[in-house]
């Protein structure tokens, strides 16, 4: 079975700790769970299906448009680190309930921590919970209904892919409140579609309708608004997950070496996935199927 990434990480020198932990980071990090857990409002669920090898993560604030509260940051953070786990996973989809995405941190919530110190603590604790969401081994996708606003459209700049129903809106709205991304989309947002892009979408913090998201590249997909995006949304995803886990899983890391380490160490690292699979049940079972023919 292909070694965890993480674990493949940590064992290969001269290759920084992704997850970026350090003994006094851990610290931190409860620190600040211990501190948001107590604002509570909301839950955060995951439905694993071991047989399509797709996880659903679901944010659930109705009262609040599903906006993230402490509690619910420490529940994703949670599911992250199960999902971390799971071997068999291929896919995942991030989505919101009551047919809407997120609105944003919980303004609630916030009221309690507004010190610049309470402030970086908890940028950390969301910042890396989303960042080991974003290199899970597994190729994710954002389920944008209704709004992602603010801190929800930086939930949803955490996974590969977004796909909006064709009535959903998205918006960095952090420098109308002041401040910019605070849980660590503004980095994403520049490697993945560059310097022009991610400053004229987050200076004017405009919001954008579904065929914007997919004319500037945000959005791979839109649905028509309907009961039953869900069920869209992991067909279309199948299609990126179909096939042995192992193959899936190694493609994921692979890109996540590719676009958070130097061209030597990415490319050590993809010697290693491919030489997992090499000569593997797959790769023996492919070849002697191409050789009937
Ligand atoms: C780094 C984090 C980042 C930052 O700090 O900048 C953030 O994410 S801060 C939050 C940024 N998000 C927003 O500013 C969005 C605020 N919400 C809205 O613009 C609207 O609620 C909208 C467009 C999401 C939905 O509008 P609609 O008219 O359909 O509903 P309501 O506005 O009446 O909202 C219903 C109900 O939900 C409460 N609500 C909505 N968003 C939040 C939120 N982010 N935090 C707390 N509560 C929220 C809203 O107050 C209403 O409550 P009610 O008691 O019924 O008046």
């Amino acid at each position: 079975m292909a070694c965890s990434y993480f674990q493949f990480v940590r064992s290969s020198h001269r290759l920084v700790n992704l997850t970026g932990f350090t003994r006094r980071n851990c610290t931190k990090v409860h620190k600040a769970q211990d501190t948001l857990k107590h604002m509570t409002g909301g839950s955060v669920t995951l439905d694993k299906d071991e047989k399509s090898g797709i996880a659903v993560i679901s944010l659930d604030n109705n009262k609040k448009k599903n906006a993230l509260s402490g509690s619910m940051m420490c529940e994703l953070n949670d599911i992250i680190n199960e999902l971390q786990l799971w071997q068999t996973g291929k896919g995942l989809i991030l989505r919101g309930e009551n047919q809407t995405f997120c609105s944003g941190g919980d303004l609630d919530t916030f009221q309690n921590i507004l010190s610049p110190e309470q402030g970086y603590s908890m940028s950390g604790f969301i910042g890396q919970c989303l960042t080991n969401l974003s290199q899970l081994p597994l190729i994710s996708v954002a389920l944008v209904e209704g709004n992602a606003l603010g801190g929800g459209a930086e939930m949803a700049m955490s996974c590969d892919f977004m796909v909006m129903s064709d009535d959903a809106r998205f918006a960095f709205v952090q420098k109308k409140m002041g401040v910019i991304t605070g849980f660590g989309a503004g980095t994403r947002l520049v490697r993945k579609f560059g310097t022009l892009k991610a400053l004229e979408i987050l200076a004017s913090a405009r919001t954008m309708d579904a065929t914007e998201c997919e004319q500037l590249g945000l959005a791979s997909k839109i649905l028509p608004h309907s009961e039953n995006v869900l069920d869209l949304t992991k067909s279309w995803l199948h299609n990126y997950c179909d096939g042995d886990p192992k193959v899936v899983r190694n493609l994921k890391a692979m890109v996540v070496a590719a676009s958070n380490l130097s061209l030597e160490d990415s490319h050590a690292i993809e010697r290693r996935l491919f030489s997992e699979l090499w000569g593997g049940e797959s790769h023996l079972k492919a070849q002697k199927s191409k050789l009937k023919h």
